[in-house]
Parts: structure tokens; C-alpha cells; sequence
């Protein structure tokens, strides 16, 4: 186990519609069995960023950990952005997808052990317009779900599902979408192109099947019809998309235009609709603790 002084706990209140105190109280005991100061950061989702910068330049912690789902992380990252910090997840969301692709345990006991441990990976983090995105984007379909669900007042999965028969119905597919990769220009109509730098949605669902997220490289995946039997193959681990479905082009910049606005989200956030987006990579920028 590393050497701690102090430690920062972010949790999101409200993520996942869940309780967290009894999470807060087993954190707080295991930090201080190490003889280590636990220092505790509740999130307003008004100016979080900028308060958790405040938070860590004052308390000077040897780790952070966060409690919430993968806009919780976000947040957190963005706070420690040039930092060599690590973070732990503890997944706490509706969504968790990166914790997922990480193997985060779903034992809390486990969880605290990888918290508190010494086994890290560096994930690399993608740089998208003016956002960081950690793990997932996309544009098209899955974006417009999560506009839709954001607009509406029922929470978590039951949420999404209520949304998505709408969605289908009221969502102007295919796109259009330009792709613009090493100098080559790519045009392709599908239902959406997803910015993948892990392999997972938080469902579950693998649509990136050549995924990794510490090999300097992000996909770019072209889906392009609602093939139910293909979207439900994504729930295989040993998905091999029918290039009539499906199409991957891995690069580590490039950018992608929209023949009309278009619903955009990040790590499960939606961002806006928009024309035109341009993705870099920035390789091995966040440590974070694993099994
Ligand atoms: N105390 C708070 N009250 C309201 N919103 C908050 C609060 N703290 C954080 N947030 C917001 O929660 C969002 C992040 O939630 P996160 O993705 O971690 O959990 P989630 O359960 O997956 O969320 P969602 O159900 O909205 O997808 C951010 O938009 C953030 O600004």
C-alpha cells in the first residue's frame, strides 16, 4: 500500500440516484486506519472544476478519490489536468463506462483496495473541441438520446429507456458526416460516429472492439444502419463488426464535419448540436488506480 498523508474524496451527491453516505463513512474509516487526514469534497454541479482545483492546491493530497458516474470523473480530471495526481473510481452513476473498461471491482471492500492501492494505468485523454473527453463521444443517435433524456425528469437506466422510442421516431437520420484523417477526406451516411478511446459504453455494449486506452490512438467508428442483430452483438465480448454495418478508422487527430447540426455528447454528457468537431489525442495523461 502507498505512503498517504492526505487524501480527497470528490463524491457526486446526486449521481445514480444512489446514497452514499455509508460509501463515505467504510472510505473513511479505511483511510483512517493508514494514519492518513481524509478530506471530503461533496459536488454542487455549479463551478465544481474550479472548486476542486481550490481544494486540492490547499489540502496538497496524494490521491483523489472519486465517488459518481463518468461525468463525475470529467470533472475531476479536468481539476487535475497537469497534475501527476491518480485518481480512483469508485463508479457511483447511472453510467460508469470508463470504470467498466478499467475493470473497476463491483465490491466495495475490492474497490477500496484498488483506491488505496499502488497498481495504476495511464489513460490517455482526448482533447474534443473545447472539451476532454475520457472515454466515449459521439455524434448522432446515442448523443440525441441523451439530449432527450437530459430534457426529461425520469433518471437512470429506466430514464434512457423511456427516451429512446421517441428518439427513434423524432431523430432525422442517416447523417452526413465528412471525416478528415492524415490528409484523407472520408464521406459516409450513418445513424452515428462514435470517438471511441476505450471499448465499452457503460451498457456494456463493445463498439470498439480494437480499442485501448493507453496506445496513443483513438477510433473513429462509422455506424452505419440500425441492424438490431449487429447492435446486439456489440453485448458479445467477441464482437466482429459486418463491414455493411460498421466501419473503424484509428487515427490519433482528425476532424469530423456535419452537413447539419447534429447532437454531440462526451462521457455521457450532452454537449450541444453542432457542425463540426475536431479530436487530438493526448497520450498517458491521467494516472488512475486499477486492479
Ligand atoms: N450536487 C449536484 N446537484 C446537481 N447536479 C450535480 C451535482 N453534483 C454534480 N452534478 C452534475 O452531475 C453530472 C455528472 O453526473 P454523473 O455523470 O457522474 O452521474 P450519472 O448518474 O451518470 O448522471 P446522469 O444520470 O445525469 O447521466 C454533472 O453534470 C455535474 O455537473
Amino acid at each position: 500500500m502507498a505512503d498517504f498523508r492526505n487524501i480527497l474524496m470528490v463524491v457526486n451527491p446526486i449521481s445514480g440516484g444512489e446514497e452514499k453516505d455509508g460509501l463515505i463513512t467504510e472510505v473513511q474509516l479505511a483511510v483512517e486506519q493508514i494514519n492518513c487526514e481524509f478530506h471530503l469534497f461533496k459536488t454542487t454541479g455549479k463551478n465544481d472544476i474550479k472548486k476542486i482545483k481550490e481544494e486540492v492546491d490547499q489540502i496538497q493530497p496524494e490521491r483523489v478519490l472519486v465517488v459518481g458516474g463518468d461525468g463525475t470523473v470529467k470533472i475531476v480530471a479536468e481539476a487535475l489536468l497537469h497534475k501527476d495526481l491518480p485518481i480512483a473510481i469508485f463508479p457511483g452513476g447511472s453510467a460508469n463506462g470508463l470504470a467498466l473498461n478499467l475493470g473497476i471491482p463491483e465490491k466495495r471492500k475490492q474497490q477500496i483496495e484498488v483506491a488505496l492501492g499502488d497498481h495504476f494505468t495511464s489513460l490517455d485523454v482526448l482533447q474534443i473541441n473545447d472539451e476532454l473527453c475520457l472515454h466515449l463521444s459521439d455524434i448522432g443517435l446515442n448523443a440525441e438520446l441523451i439530449k432527450n433524456y437530459e430534457a426529461a425528469s425520469i433518471r437512470g437506466k429506466f430514464g434512457y429507456l423511456m427516451q429512446s422510442i421517441p428518439t427513434l421516431i423524432k431523430s432525422k437520420y442517416p447523417y452526413e458526416y465528412e471525416v478528415e484523417v492524415a490528409g484523407k477526406v472520408y464521406h459516409h451516411k450513418g445513424i452515428m460516429l462514435a470517438i471511441a478511446n476505450c471499448t465499452k459504453y457503460g451498457t456494456g455494449a463493445k463498439i470498439n472492439p480494437e480499442g485501448q486506452h493507453d496506445d496513443g490512438k483513438f477510433e473513429i467508428i462509422i455506424f452505419k444502419n440500425l441492424d438490431i442483430t449487429e447492435i446486439l452483438g456489440t453485448l458479445r465480448e467477441d464482437v466482429k463488426f459486418n463491414p455493411d454495418f460498421a466501419e473503424t478508422i484509428a487515427t490519433d487527430q482528425a476532424i469530423i464535419k456535419c452537413k447539419k447540426p447534429i447532437a454531440f455528447q462526451i462521457d455521457g454528457e450532452f454537449i450541444e448540436n453542432t457542425q463540426k468537431i475536431k479530436v487530438r489525442i493526448a497520450k498517458k495523461s491521467l494516472k488512475i488506480a486499477v486492479k
